[in-house]
């Protein structure tokens, strides 16, 4: 039985012809002598290995047959009209590329725009002369086919670099985006994993080691079986994250780690896919491992546990922590199921960390609560510690990790990086505080949402047996302290226990955590994703404009650098000055209105908004106009309808086009951010900040920005 090698370029099929290519692909990896599929070589062909095969009258599949230690091969080039694609298989070579071993496939002549490097550039007007980089070094060292070579250097400038990139799919672009980004040649070298490699006397065997190679992942996938083959054709481009993985990813995927592991990465740099990806590979590697995908939120959760499902039906997932399979949960769930099963011994737990019974500890303290305290409660305090952004802050960062239960206790703990320094006498009156939110959480016998990760890893600390073999884990940076204690308890401490996803710069929920103090040692173990393959250029540069200037630390303590990439270009974003809330709905409506109108699909738009109350007003606005469009909360967004939802609610999500709405906090919201301690502000601010860059890399290809006109 044949084998089938997809190439990336013959994964985009048309729509018309997905079924017909779907069966000529299977019968071909079933039998390639079926009679009909007429696979052929082609008189004159420059590349004797080359086939094409009949998908239909019209349709001529082009291929390379390759043979080798008695196995049958077929690489995919693509699917095209029968004279084009005759005209294509006379031209196509498959080959090695000696200076970088991976697959290349050349054409006999080059395109017409090709242009020798020396004669049209000089360092002073191209992009990658500038960067101290010649026709030697891309050629000889990076292994760039010499045409190619000639046209980068040609480039003046990153957009022209980008849009040659674009035109090359592949091992090709990857490299110009990164020599774009001002990469050094050497890290190149190693991210890709090239390699300089002499021809065997078995071409077709190199040519299928190169296939193999790292570098070749990102454009051509081995087809395991049917349902596999179906996946990669029903995807299309928007599947191509499951099958063509950068080499950067897939060795994230594929790789042991001696204890945690953290992995950052912008918004789009594909953090997320790498998590999914390893989950799979986690259970295949060991069908009885206990693996645990968790996130910040349900929501999260939800479009987590779909991709897998999309990646790969066939990875078991179990709704029961604790039971083979992939268990995929939010995070503060985890913490209920685990109470849930702790039965009787819960008990103890709860005194350990609280110092005191609840009755009812499956139910949850209003969030609303801490505000209550503080109106109700007469303080000393000035208003910039009174508050709850504050006190909900201390009590989870440092009352409940501690497992603080008197003032005593608190009035000895180590604070660090909270920021506010506070004397006795301050510390006193927030134990005053404290006390009284205890006090009324006795009365009610709940827990809040960080108490209850703080006694479920209370409970599991004390366990021999632990509940997961491996714990994955999505916007790590979003996560609290007691969050971390619970996931660090989940596991044992061995190889692959726990694997971090965050981008500091989305931080949007809480004050930040450095993960050594909650016993997660990361210890060298962390590397940075930097290409986004989601957003343009044009977005992504927007996106960094919004958290220029400011500074971001990140799991470790360490500060966040930026520098990313994108290997999209599009259309500018749209600034747009509205004088009035009115004018507003009537930008976004209309807006909207002409892109659905155009013909981009409803359920591709998104409008994202401040808050509920301005999400429900856009929605109504839009239905006015005729738009059908609709609110999205904990629900999945509609299909085939405009979704609105706050920033909030667009993390971890992404649409074709972008409205962000105006953001103009209403005068109580101004009034609470004025009354905060300095650093407990300017916190407030990095998180807003983030919010918004989170909402501006929601767009893959159109952004338009609504603000308010002073
Ligand atoms: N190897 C790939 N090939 C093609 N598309 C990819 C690849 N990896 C990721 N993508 C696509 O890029 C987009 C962003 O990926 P992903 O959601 O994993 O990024 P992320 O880093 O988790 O983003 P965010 O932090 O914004 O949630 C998705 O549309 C995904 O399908």
């Amino acid at each position: 039985m044949p084998t089938i090698i997809m190439g990336k370029l013959a994964s985009k099929i048309d729509g018309s012809i997905r079924s017909k290519a779907m069966s000529f692909l299977q019968k071909l990896g079933t039998d390639d002598t079926t009679s009909g599929l007429h696979i052929e070589p082609i008189e004159n062909a420059v590349d004797p290995r080359v086939r094409t095969g009949r998908v239909d009258n019209f349709w001529r599949a082009v291929m390379f047959r390759l043979d080798s230690d008695g196995e049958r091969h077929y690489v995919i080039h693509g699917i095209w009209p029968h004279d084009d694609a005759i005209a294509e298989a006379r031209r196509v070579r498959l080959s090695v590329n000696p200076i970088n071993g991976l697959p290349q496939i050349a054409e006999i002549e080059p395109p017409a725009a090709s242009v020798p490097a020396a004669t049209k550039s000089s360092s002073s007007q191209s992009l990658l002369g500038s960067l101290g980089h010649d026709r030697n070094v891309l050629v000889e060292t990076l292994g760039l086919p010499e045409h190619i070579a000639g046209q980068a250097l040609a480039a003046v400038d990153d957009d022209a670099v980008l849009d040659l990139a674009q035109r090359y799919d592949g091992w090709i672009g990857t490299i110009l985006v990164d020599l774009a980004a001002g990469d050094a040649v050497d890290s190149v070298v190693a991210r890709m994993e090239l390699e300089k490699t002499a021809p065997s006397d078995d071409t077709d065997a190199d040519v299928l080691h190169s296939l193999k190679r790292p570098g070749a992942a990102f454009q051509y996938a081995m087809i395991g079986d049917q349902d596999e083959l179906r996946r990669v054709i029903d995807g299309g481009d928007f599947g191509a994250w499951r099958v063509f993985l950068h080499p950067e990813q897939r060795r994230y995927v594929e790789r042991s780690y001696n204890g945690p592991f953290r992995l950052s990465g912008g918004a789009g740099t594909g953090k997320t896919v790498v998590l999914v990806h390893r989950a799979r590979a986690l259970a295949r590697r060991s069908p009885s491992a206990r693996i645990v995908l968790t996130t910040f939120t349900t929501n999260l959760a939800g479009a987590l546990g779909d991709s897998l499902t999309q990646l790969d039906p066939r990875v078991p997932q179990t709704k029961k922590l604790g039971q083979p399979g992939v268990h995929v949960s939010g995070v503060d769930a985890l913490a209920s199921a685990v109470l849930r099963s702790a039965g009787s011994s819960l008990a103890a737990s709860v005194r350990e960390v609280l110092g005191e019974d609840r009755s009812a500890p499956l139910a949850r303290t209003t969030g609303t609560r801490w505000r209550e305290i503080v109106e109700s409660t007469s303080t000393s305090l000035p208003t910039a510690l009174a508050n709850e952004s504050f006190l909900s802050s201390e009590y989870g960062h440092v009352v409940l990790p501690n497992k603080i239960h008197d003032e005593a206790g608190y009035l000895r703990v180590r604070r660090p990086g909270r920021g506010v320094a506070l004397d006795r006498a301050k510390r006193s009156a927030v134990w005053e505080l404290v006390a009284a939110y205890r006090a009324q959480g006795r009365i009610d016998g709940s827990l809040d949402f960080a108490e209850a990760a703080a006694v479920a890893a209370a409970h599991l600390a004390g366990q021999m047996d632990k509940l997961a073999d491996h714990v994955l884990i999505d916007e790590g940076q979003d996560l609290s302290p007691s969050h971390w204690q619970l996931l660090r308890a989940l596991t044992g401490e061995h190889p692959d226990d726990l694997f971090i996803a965050e981008d500091a710069h989305q931080r949007i929920y809480g004050a930040r955590v450095v993960l050594g103090r909650y016993g997660v040692a990361i210890v060298g173990r962390s590397q940075r994703l930097t290409l986004n393959y989601r957003t343009t250029a044009q977005n992504l540069h927007y996106a960094m404009k919004i958290i220029e200037g400011e500074q971001y630390v990140d799991l470790e303590d360490d500060m966040e650098t930026t520098g990313y990439r994108s290997a999209r270009t599009g259309p500018e974003p749209k600034m747009v000055p509205v004088e009035s809330l009115g004018a507003e709905l009537e930008e976004i409506g209309k807006r909207v209105q002409a892109w659905v109108a155009s013909g981009t699909h409803a359920d591709t738009v998104a409008v994202l908004v401040p808050d509920r109350f301005h999400r429900d007003r856009v929605v109504t606005a839009l239905t006015e106009r005729g738009v059908d469009a609709r609110a999205v909360d904990r629900d999945r967004p509609a299909k085939g309808r405009v979704a609105v939802m706050t920033m909030h609610r667009a993390k971890g999500t992404e649409f074709s086009k972008v409205v962000i709405a105006a953001d103009r906090p209403s005068p109580a919201e101004l009034a609470r951010l004025e009354t905060l301690a300095p650093p407990e502000r300017a916190d407030a601010d990095l998180r807003r900040r983030s919010l918004r860059y989170v909402a501006a890399t929601r767009a893959r290809d159109e952004l338009v920005v609504i603000y308010p006109q002073h």
